[in-house]
């Protein structure tokens, strides 16, 4: 008997989509299952973001589907999506500098009035993250790269997500708190079984550190498989890593 595969936590399927009649993704396919670290990587306009926007409602899918655990959430806004249980971790900084660390994990949870509920949610966050824990009155701006970059992961957990898309972890950050803001999604990953989409610029950091990883050119996926596996890829070295 056949082994059948689990269902995937988000599939992207034959996505077509653009911006004002240019479609820039031509028919891309990719799935993330339960508790994996998923990259997708590939040249400078070759449409990663534009991928994350398909999934995230922010531009019209005009082909194609995007489905979470099985239900298709394609034409869903940012709302829904985040009533669905995805959350998207920004590329730009999106912390508040004059506010403290605790201010800024609470927004996570901005339209819940209950105090109690926000006060024990965030002492949830802040069990995940003990370094913020310790800050938690300090003022956010007096972080540094990689405390502000896991603050912005601590809030965007607030809502208990199962999936979180990331655009872009590792700018502004050095080589070193790349691989601490990666080493953080694991044992995020391995403590809460919580699930990663990152769309990433630097291919080398983004396949070693994930489990899995999309190559997308031109709008389309050209390679894909376990990080390590496109690494070693004689093409994909070539391509992207000028090996
Ligand atoms: N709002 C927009 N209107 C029109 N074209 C756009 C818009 N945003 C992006 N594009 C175009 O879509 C293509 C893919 O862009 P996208 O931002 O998805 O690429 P990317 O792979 O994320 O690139 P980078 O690594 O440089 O961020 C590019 O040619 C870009 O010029």
């Amino acid at each position: 008997m056949p082994i059948s595969e689990p269902e995937p936590l988000l599939e992207v399927r034959g996505v077509r989509a653009g911006y004002k009649g240019v479609d820039i993704l031509h028919g891309v396919d990719l799935v993330v299952h339960e508790g994996e670290i998923v990259c997708v990587v590939g040249p400078n306009g070759s449409g990663k973001s534009t991928v994350f926007k398909a999934v995230y409602g922010l531009i019209d899918v005009r082909e194609g589907s995007v489905l979470m655990a099985g239900k298709d959430i394609t034409s869903y806004g940012p709302q829904q999506l985040l009533t669905s249980g995805i959350a998207l971790v920004p590329q730009l900084p999106a912390i508040f500098p004059g506010m403290t660390v605790y201010e800024n994990i609470e927004l996570g949870m901005y339209l819940e009035r209950d105090k109690k509920k926000i006060r024990h949610r965030v002492d949830e966050v802040f069990d995940l993250f003990p370094k913020l824990a310790a800050r938690r009155k300090q003022q956010a701006g007096t972080l540094s790269g990689g405390e502000r970059r896991a603050l912005e992961i601590g809030r965007s957990l607030m809502l208990k997500p199962r999936l979180v898309l990331m655009d872009e972890p590792s700018v502004g950050l050095s080589p070193i708190l790349v691989r601490e803001v990666f080493e953080q999604l694991r044992s995020l990953r391995d403590e809460t079984g919580l699930t990663f989409l990152i769309i990433e610029q630097n291919a080398r950091s983004g396949l070693e550190l994930s489990d899995r990883g999309y190559v997308i050119e031109r709008g389309r996926v050209t390679y894909s498989g376990a990080g390590g596996e496109l690494l070693a890829d004689a093409e994909v070295r070539k391509t992207f890593l000028g090996v």
